[in-house]
Formats: C-alpha cells, sequence, structure tokens
C-alpha cells in the first residue's frame, strides 16, 4: 500500500470534524491516510465515539477501503480507500443507536454522495440526534446548509420524520436527505456579496404551555433590536415557526437571516443548562436573549457566511473547480480571523490536497471530477501533494 498521509489529531481544534473531513477527502480521491491521537484535545480521552464510527464505518465500506484500527474509542484509524468505489443502494438506512448528531454523520458522507455516486438522486435516512449540542442541527442544515449548498448547485433536499434530543433523557429521531449527485466538476462559487437583510425566520421549539410566553419574548426583542437586525428602511419581514418539543426540558431557537443576495446567516442554541422548577421565564428570555445577540454578531461582520457555515464550506471549495471565495466578514477594519475549526479544515485539505487557503477566505480548488474517484486535471495533479509516489489514477486530459 501507498504510504498514508500521516495527520496528528490534536492539531488545532482537535476534535472531530478533522477526522470527517480527512475520510471524506480520503473517499473521494483514494489518498491513503493514518489519524492518530484522533479527537486528541476533547475531554474524557478523545477517540472514536459512536458518531464518528459510524461515518468511518460507512464510508470505509462505500470507498472499499482498508480500515484499521475502526473501533469504538479508537485513537489512531488508517484509512486506505480502494480505487474501485463499491456500488451502493441508492436508498440507504443509517442507524446510530446514540443521539449522535445526525448533521454530523451528514457532513462526514455528503461530499462522497455528491462526487462519486450514481447518477441516480440517493436517498439515505439517518438515525439519531436532530437536536444536538455543539453540532449543525436539523433546522441549520435545512434552514441554513443545504440552502446555501443549492445557492453553489448542489441539490440536497431534507425530510424531517421525528426528533432526537441530547437534552431532556436523550432520545432518537430521524431524517431523510434526498441527495442530487453532481454529474460534473462543482464549479468555482463566490460568497461575497452580503446584500441587506431582508428577512428573519425563528424556529422555536419548547414546551406546547410556553409557546405564547416565546412569541412575545421574541416579537418584543424583534422590535428592541430591530435597527441592529435590518440595516435597510423597507418593511423586515420577520416569520417565527412554534414546534411543540414535548418535554419540559427541550427548549431550542434558531434565527436565520436571509439577506437581499440570497444569503443565509444562523445562529441557533439548545438550551441545556439547569432546570430548576419555576425558571421557564429566565430560559426563554435567555435563550431569545443569546441567539438574537449571535446573530447580530453574525450580521455585524458584514460577511455572506456565520461562523459555522465558514468552516462547513472548506471542503466544496477545495474540491471545486477553479477559485473560490467565502467571504467572513470584517471587524474594526479587520477580516474576521476564521474560527478554529475553519483553521482546521484549512489545514486538513491542505495536508491532503496541498490546497491553500488565503486570508480573504478564497483558494484555488482541485477540480475533482465526480463519478469517477479519481483525479483528472493537469490542476490537479499539480496541487496533491505526493501525487507521484501515491497510487491513484491520473487522467492525463
Ligand atoms: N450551533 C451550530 N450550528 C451549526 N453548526 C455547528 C454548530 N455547532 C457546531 N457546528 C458545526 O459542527 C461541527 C463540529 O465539529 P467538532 O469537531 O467540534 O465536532 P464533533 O465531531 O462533535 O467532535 P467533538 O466531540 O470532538 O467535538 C463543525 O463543523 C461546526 O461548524
Amino acid at each position: 500500500m501507498t504510504k498514508p498521509i500521516h495527520l496528528e489529531g490534536t492539531t488545532l481544534e482537535g476534535g472531530g470534524q478533522l477526522l470527517r473531513i480527512a475520510i471524506g477527502l480520503s473517499s473521494l480521491t483514494k489518498i491513503p491516510i493514518h489519524i492518530t491521537n484522533i479527537r486528541g484535545k476533547r475531554s474524557g480521552g478523545g477517540g472514536l465515539k459512536a458518531q464518528h464510527l459510524t461515518s468511518v464505518q460507512w464510508l470505509g465500506k462505500a470507498s472499499n477501503a482498508k480500515l484499521s484500527g475502526a473501533g469504538l474509542k479508537s485513537k489512531e484509524i488508517t484509512f486506505a480507500p480502494h480505487k474501485k468505489n463499491r456500488e451502493y443502494p441508492t436508498n440507504a438506512h443509517i442507524s446510530q443507536s446514540t443521539p449522535g448528531s445526525i448533521n454530523l454523520v451528514l457532513q462526514a458522507i455528503l461530499p462522497y454522495i455528491l462526487f462519486s455516486w450514481t447518477e441516480e438522486p440517493v436517498r439515505i435516512c439517518i438515525t439519531g440526534g436532530t437536536n444536538v449540542s455543539n453540532s449543525p442541527s436539523y433546522d441549520y442544515a435545512s434552514e441554513v446548509l443545504l440552502p446555501m449548498l443549492s445557492k453553489i448547485g448542489m441539490a440536497v433536499e431534507s425530510q424531517l420524520h421525528s426528533r432526537g434530543w441530547s437534552t431532556g433523557s436523550a432520545r432518537l429521531g430521524s431524517a431523510t436527505y434526498n441527495i442530487t449527485p453532481l454529474q460534473a466538476s462543482l464549479p468555482a462559487f463566490r460568497f461575497d456579496e452580503r446584500g441587506d437583510i431582508h428577512s428573519i425566520k425563528a424556529i422555536a421549539l419548547a414546551p406546547k404551555a410556553c409557546e405564547s410566553h416565546l412569541r412575545k419574548e421574541l416579537q418584543v426583542m424583534f422590535s428592541k433590536r430591530r435597527e441592529a437586525l435590518f440595516d435597510t428602511n423597507h418593511n423586515p419581514e420577520i416569520e417565527v415557526e412554534f414546534e411543540d418539543s414535548h418535554h419540559d426540558k427541550r427548549f431550542y431557537l434558531l434565527l436565520v437571516a436571509t439577506t437581499t443576495t440570497g444569503m443565509k446567516l444562523g445562529r441557533d442554541w439548545l438550551y441545556d443548562h439547569g432546570f430548576r422548577a419555576g425558571k421557564i421565564d429566565y430560559i426563554i428570555s435567555s435563550l431569545v436573549k443569546k441567539v438574537m445577540n449571535d446573530l447580530i454578531s453574525e450580521i455585524e461582520h458584514g460577511g455572506c457566511v456565520d461562523g459555522y457555515l465558514r468552516d462547513q464550506l472548506v471542503i466544496y471549495q477545495a474540491l471545486a473547480k477553479g477559485k473560490s471565495v467565502v467571504d467572513g466578514g470584517c471587524k474594526k477594519g479587520e477580516l474576521v480571523r476564521p474560527s478554529l475549526h475553519t483553521q482546521t479544515a484549512h489545514w486538513v485539505v491542505n495536508e491532503v490536497l496541498g490546497v491553500q487557503f488565503e486570508e480573504d477566505g478564497s483558494c484555488e480548488g482541485i477540480a475533482f471530477v465526480p463519478s469517477k474517484g479519481r483525479l483528472t486535471s493537469g490542476r490537479e495533479k499539480e496541487l496533491v501533494k505526493g501525487i507521484k509516489k501515491l497510487d491513484i489514477d491520473v487522467d492525463e486530459g
């Protein structure tokens, strides 16, 4: 086997995202990777949790990879895909037995499905958590991530079957994603014109008894913070969607700002602090206040993406054909520094593909060609580190 590229799992953010991007790229490009100290910066000893292992196993199977170390709590894996992908049903089910984030599993496998699948649409149903702290919720994915991916030509539709929570006693949920694989390279994209904020959507989940209180709190905050939220004089659209969370300890709020150029910036929070009887008012006001303030800080930087989306787009920028730009905004005259997650994503794509990100959030992608799972253009050859010693198909065209 060709010597795998080594990635040290404690680098920068040192969490699960490093692993997801690495195995996503490896399964597509067939570049073998070896990760040590997986999630080495996480408390509790790090290693693969069920959610990570699910992605490793699924991608390993789909890309016909030789795996070593793929077990729960494992801190080291080698992932070496076969040149030929395995035929996979276009209707698949990924079952997690814990409320591990459904959307982190999707984050790991989506590039592979988009870039190397059949000509048929793919339907993937994932079981696990739809609302899990420190991960994209089902709502964030369907209201922010997927609409932004659709702007650049990647069609993914989501359908929620049931909620799965990591709070208020764990519960499993499920969602289906209908993914239309790309049939050609992803063209370079530019998210660099923010436009004005013209509407805000709130998605609130809480016990039914709290609905009117929550709506009122949102209304008060929208009028109090109107100037900070909307930068034009036109009549802004505000929409509030409420859903019964069916549990007195499950509270979640997502706010999404849409701009005149169709950009979506989102911020959310799953209330996971202590719950004490009689503290509902406090929970609702702190939830609304926090999410509103977070959204305003995303709006204020004037960029086209929120801090979370920025790291989630890195893999697509790296695989696209040509120079893609994602404007992360400016604060006090200086470009907003990429989050540690974004820096980690930049590091991984540089280690595996040799793609270099510029300070302005741009990079020259490798023009990965879907369905073939191999490297094609001269530009790719030039970019991919160690290409000469790697045993992968290179189409001279
Ligand atoms: N509130 C949020 N909204 C949208 N995306 C989020 C949110 N919180 C985190 N994310 C995204 O989820 C991912 C989290 O990666 P991270 O490595 O921290 O997760 P993980 O696999 O759970 O690993 P670990 O348990 O090691 O932290 C990142 O892509 C980040 O942008």
